[in-house]
């Protein structure tokens, strides 16, 4: 078993000891509310890279195990892997928000997300508790996945996620850390968009919210201009704008994940800005709207 830690003594990156109190009783009835809760939090590779923000998440992810909330991370890092394959003078090329994938570019993306992201994120969690374990698709069967179309090469689809590496480690208070690298169980791995596995593994545990925290402030109706921000966005909605190319590139995976969450029971889905310090908390536990929060319905402002 993990050991516990006291929310009390959680130290909030940036936040002081009295700050952290008042937070704490503010928090309370949230807290409450989502005790128990899983929330599966995708970290894309654009939102990564400053260590403050880094430090902040990772306190983040801790208090809110401290207070019995179940975080598991599924994390991206497509410009690592770019950055890497251009130290390896290597071409990359994306075909609808997916990276044609050969066999040496797959070795480049295990490696990329096991080895650095991964480590990267566990390492900065287990500095206020020693509580993650970075994982792979490929561990335990967890994600099962088959090729995705020839011409892309050996990029997957998720088929099916085996959740019980993770029911054995949240029952014993680890958060799991995932890289999205799915294996087709003969030892043939595939490289999978985060966006998807993340929704795949929100599906599978039953998550109470799957959030999407990525370098804009969430979806707009003009990229650049965040006054655009959408703070509700119905299923409907999200599908017109994909189609009037409104939402295009990497945010196309990622409204189109959250919509399929939502229509698959999972609580809620959103895409908030992972640059903002505690982006986590204030969406958790505050009444706070930050970000775009996908609904099943037009209700409320959009
Ligand atoms: N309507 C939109 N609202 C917000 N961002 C958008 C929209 N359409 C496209 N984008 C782009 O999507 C990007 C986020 O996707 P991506 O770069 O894949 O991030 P991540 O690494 O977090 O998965 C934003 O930086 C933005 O340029
Ligand atoms: C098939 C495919 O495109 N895989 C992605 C996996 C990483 C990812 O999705 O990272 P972000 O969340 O940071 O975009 C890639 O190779 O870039």
């Amino acid at each position: 078993m993990a050991a516990p830690v006291p929310p009390e003594q959680v130290e909030i990156s940036g936040v002081d000891a009295a700050t952290r109190a008042s937070v704490l009783v503010e928090a309370l009835p949230y807290i409450q509310a989502f005790a128990g809760r899983t929330v599966v939090i995708k970290l894309g590779g654009s939102a990564m890279g400053d260590p403050d923000l880094a430090a902040s998440f990772a306190s983040d992810v801790v208090l809110l195990r401290a207070v019995g909330i179940r975080p598991v991370v599924v994390h991206g890092g497509g410009p690592q892997i770019g950055e890497m394959l251009a130290r390896l003078d290597m071409e990359t090329e994306f075909r609808d928000g997916l990276r044609v994938t050969d066999a040496e570019t797959l070795d480049v993306a295990r490696m990329v997300l096991g080895g650095r992201v991964g480590r990267d994120i566990v390492s900065s969690i287990n500095r206020h508790a020693p509580v993650a374990v970075a994982l792979s698709g490929e561990d335990a069967g967890l994600i099962a996945a088959t090729q995705r179309d020839p011409d892309l090469g050996f990029v997957g689809d998720v088929v099916d996620v085996d959740r019980t590496i993770l029911d054995t480690l949240l029952a014993r208070s680890f958060v799991p850390v995932i890289s999205t690298i799915g294996s087709d169980g003969r030892g043939q791995a595939y490289n999978i968009n985060a966006d998807s596995a993340a929704i795949a593994v929100a599906q599978s545990l039953g998550a109470e919210k799957l959030i999407y925290l990525t370098d804009v402030p969430g979806v707009l109706t003009k990229v650049g201009d965040p006054s655009t921000l959408i703070s509700r966005l119905s299923v409907s909605r999200a599908r017109l704008l994909i189609d009037d190319g409104v939402i295009a590139g990497g945010m196309i995976p990622k409204v189109e994940a959250a919509v399929e969450a939502v229509g698959a029971g999972v609580g809620s889905a959103h895409v908030l800005d992972g640059r903002i310090a505690h982006v986590v908390l204030l969406e958790l536990l505050t009444d706070e709207g930050v970000g775009t929060m996908v609904t099943r319905t037009a209700e409320g402002p959009t």
